[in-house]
């Protein structure tokens, strides 16, 4: 690995930049340089410069200059980033009085090499470049891991989307430490793990991280078991995927749903502790409610039955699917829950109205009240069992109801 690597490239990035308005005193660092080295290409790209001095008036002038995005992300600590479309570049005061002292604060070897654009100068006082090569990441020192303990985890979704090693004492190091992730924001734990769970090498590096100990604090309900489920909820996405069941983070509330309590309100708590959004905490909890059901259930069930269960779960449907494969729900049972959601026209996945509450309350003469509700849901259920198909035969039925019901 060498200079010509990283060369090549920032030569290669589809970045409308001229690199040479640069400082001579910039260097890129950190992931950036890690990632030239390996020829890892990210998007968006997210380059990262540390100059000893003046780096919101050079990254102001580079925005300027091209009329992109600008924003002071520290005032106080001199970080501030220039927002092109296709990534960022973010320019960082040097820590400490030297850039060797600034990589030295750095989490791992791999991550503490610094490149010079304009000198095309690699800077590498920790031997970053043989571990790269080697594939390990190493700590640069057991109290840098103190400093900021999201790097006792940081290690794993590393290893994860690198597919590298974590060095021996470096393990040692982080395990005798696990108990620290207890004082990191939910947030920067939660960010660790979504990138972990949408990772290819994510579930072997989940297993490690809890061998660990690093997980049960944030995961407390979180056991071996659960797991070894995540490699068959893996094969359950790429079922469900391959039969057209997609849903946005699919993976990550799918591997979540599996690894918290079992108990709708405790995995629900979990999940809200990690700060996770309204909406994928009550997905988690809604799977972890309904996957008992879907166990024991029987192709026994009526439409009445399906078109309920269908109401509850129709937002949930494919992280429910995998979770339901993972575990071993029968195909044959699924498939026709799966026909039906994959289906727009299947009345009882998706139901359409016949008619509308105002039809009801104008041409039947009714006053607004919850009665409605229930007469619109009978209605519904009326039309997917075939004994009504028409907006008048609604209303006729309807009418009907209202009459045994007095
Ligand atoms: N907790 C942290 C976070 C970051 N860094 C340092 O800051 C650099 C940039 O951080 P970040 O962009 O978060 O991570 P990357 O290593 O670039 O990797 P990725 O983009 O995959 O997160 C890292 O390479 C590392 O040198 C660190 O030492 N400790």
């Amino acid at each position: 690995m060498s200079v010509e690597q990283i060369k090549l490239y920032l030569s290669s990035l589809d970045f409308p930049w001229d690199m040479n308005q640069l400082p001579t005193s910039a260097y890129l660092v950190g992931g950036s340089v890690r990632d030239a080295l390996l020829q890892r290409y990210k998007t968006p790209l997210d380059l990262d410069f540390v100059l000893p001095e003046n780096t919101i008036s050079t990254a102001k002038d580079i925005a300027n200059f091209y009329g992109v995005g600008f924003v002071i992300l520290d005032k106080e600590r001199e970080i501030a980033r220039v927002v092109f479309p296709q990534g960022t570049l973010d320019f960082a005061r040097q820590e400490g009085d030297s850039l060797v002292t600034d990589l030295k604060r750095r989490d791992f070897t791999i991550n503490a090499i610094a490149y010079n654009v304009s000198s095309q100068q690699l800077i590498d006082p920790f031997d970053g470049v043989a571990d790269l090569e080697q594939r390990v990441l190493r700590m640069i020192s057991p109290t840098n891991l103190e400093d900021d303990p999201l790097r006792l985890l940081r290690a794993y979704r590393q290893a994860a989307q690198l597919d590298f090693n974590i060095e021996s004492n470096t393990r040692k190091a982080i395990c005798d430490r696990a108990n620290l992730l207890s004082t990191i924001a939910p947030e920067r734990v939660q960010a660790e793990l979504n990138y972990i769970f949408t990772t290819s090498q994510g579930n072997k590096w989940l297993a490690a991280a809890q061998e660990d100990g690093l997980l049960q604090f944030w995961l407390p309900n979180i056991d071996t078991d659960k797991i070894k489920q995540l490699d068959r909820v893996e094969n359950a996405i790429e079922v469900c995927s391959n039969l057209g069941l997609n849903q946005p983070e699919l993976s990550i509330l799918s591997k979540l749903a599996t690894l918290v309590s079992t108990d709708e309100v405790a995995a629900e708590a979990e999940v809200a502790r990690l700060k996770y959004s309204r909406s994928e905490i009550k997905a988690v909890a809604k799977t972890v409610k309904h996957l008992p059901c879907l166990q024991i259930m029987t192709n026994q069930i009526s439409l009445r039955e399906q078109y309920f269960w269908f109401l509850d779960v129709k937002d949930i449907f494919p992280i429910l699917m995998v979770r339901a494969i993972a575990t071993g729900v029968s195909l044959d049972l699924l498939n026709p829950l799966i026909e039906r959601y994959l289906n727009p026209e299947d009345l009882v996945a998706h139901p359409q109205s016949l008619v509308t509450g105002n039809d009801l309350i104008g041409k039947l003469n009714l006053k607004p009240s919850p009665m409605i509700g229930t007469l619109l849901t009978e209605i519904q259920i009326a039309q997917i069992e075939s004994k009504i198909s028409t907006p008048q035969e609604a209303l006729d039925f309807a009418l009907f109801l209202l009459h045994i019901n007095t």
